[in-house]
């Protein structure tokens, strides 16, 4: 891998953002003191709480932010839903049902530690960014997005869900290079955002938040040219990338960059620099060639679940 090397000035990285997701979060002030029995909650405090084997690795201080933030959800939903009339009524995020009356079910507290860990167990911080979340969806009208066709000839080939990795998260690819129309692609970066938080939503689908809750992706840069490299698809990186970093959190297990040109590398040290420590520690990049790719990401996937062309054995995806 080459040393980082200073951006040009006129080729600005896409980003700044990403999701941040501290694996073991610090307890916090408004999530009581840490004890010595601050480890993974199986006490008494949670005989009476829905459980299954995510919500079994919950801490006490994370179920404590749980329970807060729960109780907190009728007043989470006024402020989300201000407009609408019944703002009460039970939603479904990620495929999992919220209703704020009856809000005790594990998958829920699976969710709801997604926004507590992303903001270090701090329960106003996390209400905020759970409100700002609900609020989002609506704005964007994600259940429009869903039902939009996207046009194939432009997006058929740009991202891809294949395999699992080996402790059954899914793997999801995004191909941003190749023989691609980068210019029908990214031309219309709002277009191209409905498309990538849709595929974003299909690629949550395949997590049941009971055993898993989090993917592998990839970003393929094979073919990318940095004259290619249009203000449309910095705009669309990074916008991207803030809207994963506000209201995706917590979904991504590790993030690889394969087929990076050297010429490029640049710009995933410009990522080091603006994303959080924590979850750059996530990101890899790796070089380019099935060897090279293989050898970085068979220890994460089986042969039998990656592509040959990353040095697997599985079929290459069309
Ligand atoms: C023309 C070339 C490129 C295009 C079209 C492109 C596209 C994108 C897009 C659309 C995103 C948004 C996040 C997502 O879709 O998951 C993104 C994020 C990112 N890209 Fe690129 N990119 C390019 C080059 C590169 C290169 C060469 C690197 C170096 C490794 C790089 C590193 C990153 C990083 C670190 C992120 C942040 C990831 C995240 O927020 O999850 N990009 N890129």
């Amino acid at each position: 891998m080459s040393e980082p090397t200073p951006a040009p000035t006129s080729a600005a990285p896409e980003v700044a953002a990403t999701v941040p997701v501290p694996e073991t979060p610090a307890p916090s002030a408004d999530a009581g003191a840490a004890t010595t029995s601050e480890k993974q909650g199986d006490g008494e405090r949670q005989e009476d709480e829905p459980q299954n084997p995510l919500t079994r690795k919950f801490t006490d201080a994370e179920w404590r932010a749980v329970k807060e933030l729960r109780a907190q959800l009728p007043e989470i939903f006024a402020e989300a839903y201000a407009a609408k009339e019944d703002k009460q009524a039970p939603v479904t995020l990620w495929g999992v049902q919220i209703d704020p009356a009856n809000p005790r079910d594990a998958r829920v507290s699976v969710v709801l530690v997604k926004f507590l860990r992303a903001r270090e167990l701090k329960v106003s911080e996390a209400r905020k960014m759970l409100a700002d979340t609900l609020k989002w969806r609506e704005d964007f009208k994600l259940a429009e997005v869903m039902d939009e066709k996207f046009p194939e000839d432009v997006f058929g080939q740009l991202g891809k869900i294949y395999g699992k990795g080996k402790d059954g998260h899914p793997v999801v690819y995004n191909l941003y290079g190749g023989s691609q129309d980068v210019n029908a692609i990214f031309g219309d970066v709002d277009r191209f955002l409905r498309w990538r938080v849709a595929f974003m939503e299909k690629s949550i689908e395949t997590l049941d938040f009971e055993n898993v809750d989090q993917m592998v992706q990839i970003h393929d840069y094979e073919g990318v040219s940095m004259l290619s490299r249009t203000p449309g698809q910095k705009a669309a990186a990074s916008q991207a990338s803030a809207l994963f970093q506000n209201y995706y959190p917590e979904l991504l297990s590790r993030k690889f960059f394969v087929n990076v040109p050297t010429f490029m590398a640049w710009i995933f040290w410009l990522f080091k620099s603006l994303v959080p420590a924590k979850t750059m520690e996530k990101f890899s990049m790796v070089g380019t060639g099935p060897k090279t790719i293989g050898a970085e990401l068979l220890p994460y996937i089986d042969a039998k679940e990656l592509p040959k062309r990353y040095g697997g054995e599985a079929p290459d995806f069309e």
